[in-house]
């Protein structure tokens, strides 16, 4: 494989409890449906935060904004106070970083090399160095490795650095996508269902390697299902229903919240959408289903 390089760094780091991410507005039309509706959402530094809600609530079209892989139709995100730009290896290189809710891997890649992949934002070295390669090259080629190799046991997979992606059981691909999320040096790391498809002995270990990536100062916003993860885990938890966030606070409001089990079991709750815009979001989901889907993630 090609890279590298010497490190660069991404945005400077946040004072803590500053806000490391500030989404303010966003709202995500396709067509009719309206998935994501004026949804502010702060992280700080030194925080986890989770984000739930049911299944078409609206989440992974909202990390879909914050990580340029949609623009937005309404709305800004900035990270450290700048706006982030438009285009997801923008996004990558500006210091967020973000895993998939279906395995993105380079599946006949080795586990290390999926991790250089992951530090190719970091490195500066051109065409030609990397061609030639010559001195200086090597010299961040190596280094690059050694901070990979660094990343591999801090995840537990350092033995396996020479194994075929595709080989790992799943639980370690997930876990390797993690490290290759962690190889862009991000200050904002973005977790897509990390757990999905875990057994609990594997979803406890990834709540541990959560918490020691806060503690290395990375802020975390956490997509989940597993209501147990995500109130064991998680500083603030944010409830996406039908594309509006519809509460947000620590895990014991959250849990508390009346309004959050009806919208699980189903339940109205006060001011719920009536039937009439009910009716009007699956028309729209119906006309979205039948128009083709823009080629991304989802
Ligand atoms: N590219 C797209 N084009 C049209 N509609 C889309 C697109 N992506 C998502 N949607 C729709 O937007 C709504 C929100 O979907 P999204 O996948 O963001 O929800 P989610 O909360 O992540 O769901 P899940 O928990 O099931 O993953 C759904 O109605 C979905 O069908």
């Amino acid at each position: 494989m090609t890279t590298d390089t010497t490190t660069k760094s991404a945005a400077p780091g946040a004072t803590p409890g500053e806000a490391v991410l500030d989404a303010r507005g966003v709202t995500m039309r396709f067509g009719g449906l309206t998935a994501v509706r004026n949804v502010d959402l702060t992280v700080n530094s030194g925080e986890i935060v989770g984000l739930i809600g049911p299944n078409g609530a609206g989440k992974t079209t909202f990390f879909n904004c914050l990580t340029g892989l949609y623009i937005p139709t309404e709305g800004e995100v900035r990270y450290k106070g700048t706006v982030l730009p438009s285009q997801s290896f923008k996004v990558t290189a500006a210091g967020v970083a973000r895993t998939f809710q279906n395995i993105r891997l380079f599946s006949n890649m080795t586990v290390l090399e999926n991790v250089l992949v992951g530090r190719h934002t970091r490195t500066k070295e051109g065409l030609w160095s990397a061609l030639l390669r010559g001195p200086g090259f090597k010299k961040a080629e190596k280094e690059s490795e050694e901070r990979a190799m660094e990343l591999l046991e801090f995840i537990g997979l350092a033995a396996k650095r020479d194994h075929l992606a595709r080989n790992l059981p799943y639980g370690e691909q997930r876990k390797l996508e993690i490290a290759r999320a962690l190889a862009s040096e991000p200050g904002l790391l973005l977790l897509d269902e990390p757990t999905a498809g875990m057994n609990p002995q594997e979803t406890r270990a990834t709540e541990e390697l959560v918490f020691a990536i806060r503690d290395m100062g990375i802020a975390v916003l956490v997509i989940e299902h597993d209501m147990r993860f995500i109130f064991n885990l998680c500083d603030r938890v944010a409830v996406l229903v039908q594309g509006e966030k519809l509460v947000e606070g620590d895990s014991a409001t959250v849990q508390g919240d009346e309004r959050v089990v009806a919208a699980y079991l189903g339940e109205p709750y006060e001011d719920a959408p009536g039937q009439a815009e009910v009716t009007e979001v699956e028309a729209a989901e119906a006309q979205a289903d039948a128009a083709p889907r823009k080629e991304t993630d989802r």
